[in-house]
């Protein structure tokens, strides 16, 4: 898509309120005429030279009139103006965040945080300017026509004399097109590189001082800064320059006026009104040449803006970031999932569900493409509309058994044929792997470091993108995993989980209605009842980056318990025990066999889990090495001996 069909897209969002706008605009531009030709009659009344009968005090009056309506018309200008492009920045950002919320979790956008984040904010704002300056130069079009049109009247060469400028400016911004654009990348690159290593160095103070690496990143840092100061100064350096050439040029041919001026209103073919009326607009056609040669400026650093915010939304169409949706500006805000894109068409993709899931609370399973394991509970339930919409069974207390899928030595709840996902960067993940969990069945998934147990639950939970493969529930394909394995089918928590700086209540709930019964079963299905007695002010201490900070296994037991509250059918654990002591594991384990609430799905290679399993599926390179009971697997596969020998010697 062309620039220039991106911001014309964006334009037709709200094209009454563009057109208001213009026409606001236009008047605000035209508007000096009045008081330009005011201005010529008043010196030709003083000079004897007076075509219309005014008097002095009339042409007075009629200046200071159509000065207020000036002023009253910039105000109403400056209404519509923000209005429009604050609807055209907010649809952008609307339709980039929808599109990263639909993205496998793992893979939801394509640079880190801080890259987005000036995605979002400078991007949009450069694409923002350049459609509300698209009404200026507009405006300034029509006024340039107009004083021409009167001007060439009064002198044709001295008019020519200011339009030249003119051109001269246009063809050396057209000419500077390529490198202006060369620039404005580069140093908007350079510029997301120094957020995205702030962004790196905050999550990352403890890592940074383990390995005493702070002299090394700050040196790092000094660099991407002294790379940004450059590319800075270029981009800037061009762009002051082309201002200046574009408001010398109109200097210079103000010179040529004035000496020709001269010489015309000696021999009396022109007046002092008229020298008055050449004076007046030139100010305004100055300005009408400076202003349109920021817009050609702004609308090539758009193209840049506009592909940087295509690479956000990785490979989609570029014209989803135009498409048309209700803001919710103003009112009462839809139900989580009742979005109504009616007419103005449609989100397309996403279930209700997963939008309810999405709208309801704080996504939690949204990492950047290299984090590994850092969400909290995959998915959070959406209340009744995501149930509605999933179509999946009610939420069931913790400790009672699901009816719907109970068909045990019937189909399985979940079956997995040959999937497969390679991670781009390295070709490594997983190959082909088939696997059967029947409901209520403790399934474990072990192996070595880096034998593709997170990749598998991963990609099985639609967090990263299936290159090939068929996931079944109940014996009916799932087309969307990410949309399907959000509660009331599936919770997940993952290796290191994400706690926000909030009370250890909300942190559990996020964003589901309270209910005391549920709360206190997951809290005590999570053994974290001993831990918030221990806290000053038990469930409602204040825990996360800025509250108490809990020990990596309290954390990984507050993220079970956010889990269990959502009351899935199915679990999916990554490495629960990594953080956890023998004891506390064994309860862990124990508390939810006893009840088997639910149907469980383990990546571990603690004995304390292998011990629980129904099955074990072993995992080597990324394939199955092996599959079945502990007994049986300790007999048969040499890898399971390993890794249950291992724990022994550690
Ligand atoms: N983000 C990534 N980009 C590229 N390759 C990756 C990425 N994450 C993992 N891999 C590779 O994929 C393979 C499987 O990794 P995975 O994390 O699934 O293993 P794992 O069994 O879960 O390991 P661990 O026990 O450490 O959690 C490894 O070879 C790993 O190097």
């Amino acid at each position: 898509m062309s620039t220039f069909a991106f911001l014309f897209k964006l334009t037709r969002y709200r094209i009454g309120l563009y057109l208001l706008n213009a026409i606001a605009w236009s008047l605000i531009y035209l508007a000096p005429i009045a008081p330009g030709w005011i201005t010529k009659q008043f010196f030709d009344t003083l000079s004897g030279n007076a075509v219309y009968g005014f008097s002095v005090g009339a042409l007075i009056a009629l200046l200071i009139a159509s000065a207020l309506a000036r002023v009253t018309m910039i105000l109403f200008g400056f209404v519509t103006d923000v209005n429009f492009r604050f609807r055209v920045g907010s649809l952008l950002r609307r339709n980039m965040l929808s599109r990263i919320l639909k993205e496998p979790g793992a893979k939801a956008i394509p640079c880190s945080p801080g890259e987005a984040i000036s995605n979002f904010r400078d991007d949009v704002d450069q694409v923002e300017e350049t459609v509300s300056w698209s009404v200026d130069s507009f405006g300034m079009t029509i006024f340039a026509a107009v004083s021409f049109y009167i001007l060439y009247g009064i002198s044709a060469t001295m008019t020519l004399w200011v339009f030249l400028p003119l051109v001269l400016v246009v063809t050396i911004a057209q000419a500077s097109t390529t490198l202006l654009q060369k620039f404005r990348a580069a140093s908007r690159e350079a510029t997301s590189q120094v957020t995205g290593a702030i962004s790196e160095m905050f999550s990352s103070v403890q890592s940074i001082q383990i390995a005493s690496a702070e002299e090394r990143v700050i040196a790092r840092f000094r660099q991407l800064n002294d790379n940004r100061r450059q590319a800075m100064l270029k981009d800037k350096l061009l762009t002051q320059t082309l201002d200046s050439v574009f408001s010398n040029a109109v200097n210079i041919g103000t010179g040529f006026i004035l000496l020709l001026a001269a010489q015309s209103m000696r021999d009396g073919s022109f007046t002092v009104g008229d020298f008055a009326l050449f004076v007046y607009y030139l100010t305004f056609v100055t300005q009408f040449i400076q202003n349109f040669g920021k817009f050609l400026t702004y609308f090539k650093q758009s193209t840049v803006a506009k592909e940087r915010l295509a690479s956000l939304v990785q490979g989609a169409e570029e014209t989803i970031l135009t498409e048309s949706h209700p803001l919710y500006l103003r009112g009462e805000l839809p139900a989580p999932g009742m979005e109504t894109d009616g007419a103005q068409g449609d989100s397309r993709g996403g279930t209700a569900a997963r939008q309810a899931e999405r709208n309801g609370a704080p996504s939690t399973a949204k990492e950047g493409p290299q984090a590994k394991g850092t969400a909290g509970a995959n998915a959070v339930s959406g209340g009744p509309a995501a149930e509605r919409a999933a179509g999946g069974p009610a939420v069931r207390p913790v400790g009672r058994h699901s009816s719907t899928s109970g068909k045990q030595g019937g189909i399985p709840l979940l079956e997995v044929d040959g999937l497969t996902y390679r991670y781009p960067e390295t070709g490594r993940g997983i190959e082909r792997i088939s696997l059967r969990v029947p409901a209520g069945s403790f399934t474990v998934i072990t192996g070595r470091i880096g034998s593709g147990k997170t990749t598998l639950v991963r990609t099985l939970l639609g967090l990263l993108p299936k290159d090939e493969g068929d996931i079944r529930w109940n014996g009916e394909t799932i087309a969307k995993p990410g949309d399907f394995f959000v509660p009331p089918h599936s919770a997940y928590t993952p290796q290191v989980p994400r706690l926000y700086s909030d009370t250890l209540k909300n942190n559990i709930l996020l964003g589901l209605e309270e209910d005391e019964a549920r709360l206190e079963a997951a809290v005590y299905a999570a053994v974290l009842e001993p831990d918030i007695a221990a806290l000053q002010h038990g469930m409602d201490t204040v825990i996360g980056p800025r509250g108490v900070k809990l020990s990596g296994g309290q954390a990984q037991r507050t993220a079970a318990a956010r889990m269990f509250v959502r009351e899935a059918e199915l679990l999916v654990f990554d490495d629960l025990s990594s953080a956890l002591d023998v004891d506390t594991e064994r309860k862990l384990w124990e508390r939810l066999y006893e009840h088997r609430p639910a149907t469980c799905l383990v990546i571990s290679h603690r004995k304390t889990a292998l011990a629980h399993a129904d099955t074990i599926i072993v995992l080597k390179d990324g394939r199955v090495e092996a599959e079945g009971t502990l007994e049986q697997l300790l007999e048969s596969s040499e890898e399971l001996r390993h890794l249950w020998n291992r724990e022994d010697e550690g």
